[in-house]
Parts: structure tokens; C-alpha cells; sequence
């Protein structure tokens, strides 16, 4: 890892996992991802915004090494978990004066996760600001996105907002700016479904606060930083807007081809209907190119069979995700087959009951689909289409 100038005075110092390929051991993460850190030399103090994982901690510090820096007075955590406060045992241990600044909620985090002692910490509260003397950083607490210890660091003279995993992107790049913009916005996209579309409200309310500020550079926590952030900005207005796309996910399960028959059947009929649909084989698909349809889809339709009486584990799955991750459909419907009985339909609904989404009567058939369970695949459709257009969903 190599440490690069940012500004004058201004470093990346974090390292790069080019091959992570899980987060959280639930996301698949395609191109790797970066823990950032930044380090700030003011003319009187050094401060370090966030470590990185612990396990590149020997990298960590030899970037440090590598830094001009000679004391670190002040260790900024925007975010206690452990992929940017890993490496903070070592730190403090090699660093003893170095203040670790963090809000009040981050603060009880680092000390119950880490065993950060209370000595080392002192907190900041909303809009407190901090001199290293020629610079001076303003801290905004912005609790859930997407924890509750979240914060935002500014960097008022150089206009930089270090905006912890706000704007980041599981993204391993050489390049210290975003170069591929195409490539940047479908990772972040990804980024945002995983992990911010539970939060879309307070993702709105952040975007209104940052308005205030004059920002030039926003350095995340994950993946490269942007030099033209209205980019950013009208991104995350969009994700964590209202607004859904004349769109269908079709998350599916067959053990032996009759739920396949009828989803097959239905996405040709939406097509039939002018409508965007994706079917997804739950035994093959990616999760995250799952959330990320999710993120916008109009309507979700759940296909599985009965299976133990119940819907198969795969696709109580994709609907306990859907559930937690809050997606913005308006609509949800369910398909299957079933070979004698079972609470397939009542289970799945009660799964996805926290989802704000009208229910579309289901088509649950007995069996392998014939001529009349077609004919009522259309009618969904044909109900599918009628509650778009109702929405002005086009
Ligand atoms: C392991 C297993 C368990 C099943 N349990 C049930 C059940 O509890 N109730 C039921 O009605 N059918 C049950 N079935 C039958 C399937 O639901 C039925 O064959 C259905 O048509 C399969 O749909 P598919 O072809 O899309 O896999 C079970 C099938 C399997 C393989």
C-alpha cells in the first residue's frame, strides 16, 4: 500500500483488499473493497480520520511510517465498526498520546467492542469543532447511516467532507479518485442497497443537511473519492427518493420445474405488458445484484414451492432480506405450487409484513401449471400493470 497526497497536507493512508469477496459474511463484494483512512497535518496538530481492518493493521502502520507524520495528536473514529476500527488496539499502543475523538454513541461502541479504554476517548457533540490550527474539522453526528455512532467529518478550509460510509463503495481501485464512472455508479448502487436502503429517510435528511456545505472533495470510508460530488448527491437523491421504476423482480425457487413454468410464463407476460421484469434463480443469483433491483423495483413477486409446509428456505430468505432491508415497492404478490397443502402464502406474508406494499392476490397452484393457471398468471399481470398505472409508474 502507498500512502498519496490528497491536498497539501492531506494523505490517504488506508489500504486496499483487492480480494475480499464477502462483507458481513452476507454481501458478495465483486470488486473487493478499501478501508480508508485519512491522515491531516495542521500547523500545531496531526489528526488521523479513521483506522482500517484489523487485519491490515502491519500495512496501516507502515504507511504511517511512510507519512510525514511524526505525532499523531488526534484519531477521528466517524464509525466504530470494526472494518475502520480494527487497527485501533495497535494504534493507540504505538501512539500513546494520540486522543481518539468520536461521538458519544461511538464512544460506548469502541469501548464495548474493542475495550477501548475511557481515558483515551473524549467525545464530540453535533457541530463541534476541533483546530489542528491552520485546519479546522467540523463533526456532524449522523446517527443510522448506517449505525447508530455514525458521524461526518468536515474539513472546512480545504472544503473535504469525510463522510464515513456515506458515498462509499465496496470498490478496490488504484486510483485515488473515482476514474470509471459507469463502474463506480452500479458498485455504489450496490453499496447503498445493502446498506443504506433501510435508512432512505435519514440518507434524505443527511443529503438536505449537506446542502449547507461547500464541499469540493468527498472522501468516503469505502472505495475512491469524488472530486464532483453533485454526482454523488444526485445519486443518493435518487435511491432514497420515493420514486420506483415500471419494474418486476421475480425472486424464484423450483425444485422440480412447475414454479419455473409459472414464472416463466409471468415474465413473458409482463413483457407482453411493456413492463421491466428480471426473474431471479435464488440457487444461482448474487444477493447484491438482488438488493440492488430491489432498491427500485416497483413490484415483488416471490415464486416458490411448498415445501414442509411452508415456502422453501430459499425463498423465506429473499423475503426475511426484503423485510429488513425496507425496499421502496409498492406492490407484492406471491407464486407457486404446492403438491398437497401447506401455508406457503400466509407464511411469506406474515415474512414481509413490514414491507409498505399492497398485496396482490397470489397465484398458488396444485401441481404442475396447466391452461387455466396460465390464464390466471395473466390476470396478475394484467392487475400488475392496472396498479402501475394507477401509481403513474411508467
Ligand atoms: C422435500 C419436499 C417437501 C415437500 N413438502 C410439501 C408440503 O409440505 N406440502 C405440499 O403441498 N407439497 C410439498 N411438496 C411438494 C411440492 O410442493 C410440489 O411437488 C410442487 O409442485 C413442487 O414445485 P416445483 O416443481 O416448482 O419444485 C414437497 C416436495 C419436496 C421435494
Amino acid at each position: 500500500m502507498t500512502v498519496r497526497t490528497i491536498k497539501e497536507n492531506i494523505y490517504s493512508v488506508g489500504v486496499t483488499d483487492w480480494d475480499r469477496q464477502i462483507f458481513d459474511e452476507m454481501l458478495p463484494l465483486p470488486d473487493g473493497t478499501s478501508y480508508n483512512s485519512y491522515l491531516i497535518t495542521g500547523s500545531e496538530k496531526t489528526a488521523l480520520i479513521d483506522a482500517v481492518d484489523s487485519d491490515f493493521e502491519e500495512e496501516f502502520i507502515t504507511n504511517l511510517a511512510k507519512s510525514d507524520a511524526t505525532a499523531i495528536d488526534y484519531i477521528i473514529v466517524n464509525h466504530a465498526e470494526q472494518d475502520h476500527s480494527g487497527a485501533l488496539g495497535i494504534f493507540i499502543e504505538l501512539f500513546p498520546q494520540a486522543k481518539i475523538i468520536t461521538s458519544e454513541k461511538g464512544k460506548e461502541l469502541l469501548k464495548s467492542m474493542l475495550g477501548i479504554p475511557d481515558f483515551r476517548m473524549q467525545t464530540v457533540s453535533d457541530m463541534e469543532e476541533l483546530s489542528l490550527g491552520d485546519k479546522t474539522l467540523r463533526f456532524r453526528i449522523t446517527p443510522w447511516v448506517h449505525w447508530p455512532d455514525t458521524m461526518m467529518t468536515y474539513l472546512k478550509e480545504d472544503k473535504i467532507l469525510f463522510s464515513c460510509d456515506f458515498f462509499g463503495a465496496h470498490y478496490a481501485t488504484s486510483s485515488l479518485f473515482i476514474d470509471d464512472y459507469h463502474l463506480h455508479y452500479i458498485l455504489s448502487k450496490r453499496y447503498f442497497a445493502e446498506i443504506m436502503m433501510p435508512f432512505r429517510k435519514k440518507v434524505s435528511e443527511y443529503l438536505d443537511m449537506l446542502k449547507e456545505y461547500d464541499i469540493d472533495i468527498v472522501a468516503p470510508s469505502h472505495g475512491p473519492l469524488c472530486n464532483s460530488p453533485e454526482i454523488l448527491f444526485d445519486q443518493y437523491r435518487e435511491w432514497s427518493s420515493d420514486d420506483v421504476k415500471n419494474r418486476v423482480i421475480i425472486p424464484y425457487v423450483s425444485m422440480h420445474g412447475s414454479t419455473k413454468k409459472m414464472v416463466l410464463y409471468l415474465t413473458d407476460a409482463l413483457i407482453r405488458r411493456g413492463i421491466e421484469v428480471r426473474p431471479y434463480d435464488l440457487g444461482r443469483a448474487d444477493s447484491g445484484a438482488i438488493a440492488m433491483d430491489l432498491l427500485d423495483a416497483a413490484t415483488i413477486v416471490i415464486a416458490t414451492p411448498t415445501v414442509l409446509f411452508g415456502p422453501h428456505p430459499k425463498a423465506a430468505n429473499i423475503a426475511f432480506i426484503a423485510n429488513i432491508l425496507k425496499p421502496k415497492a409498492k406492490f407484492v404478490s406471491i407464486i407457486g405450487s404446492y403438491g398437497w397443502g401447506g401455508k406457503t402464502v400466509t407464511d411469506l406474508q406474515a415474512m414481509t409484513a413490514k414491507l409498505d406494499a399492497e398485496v396482490i392476490e397470489p397465484v398458488y397452484i396444485k401441481g404442475t401449471p396447466a391452461e387455466d393457471n396460465f390464464l390466471a398468471l395473466d390476470s396478475l399481470a394484467d392487475e400488475i400493470l392496472k396498479k402501475h398505472k394507477e401509481k403513474n409508474i411508467a
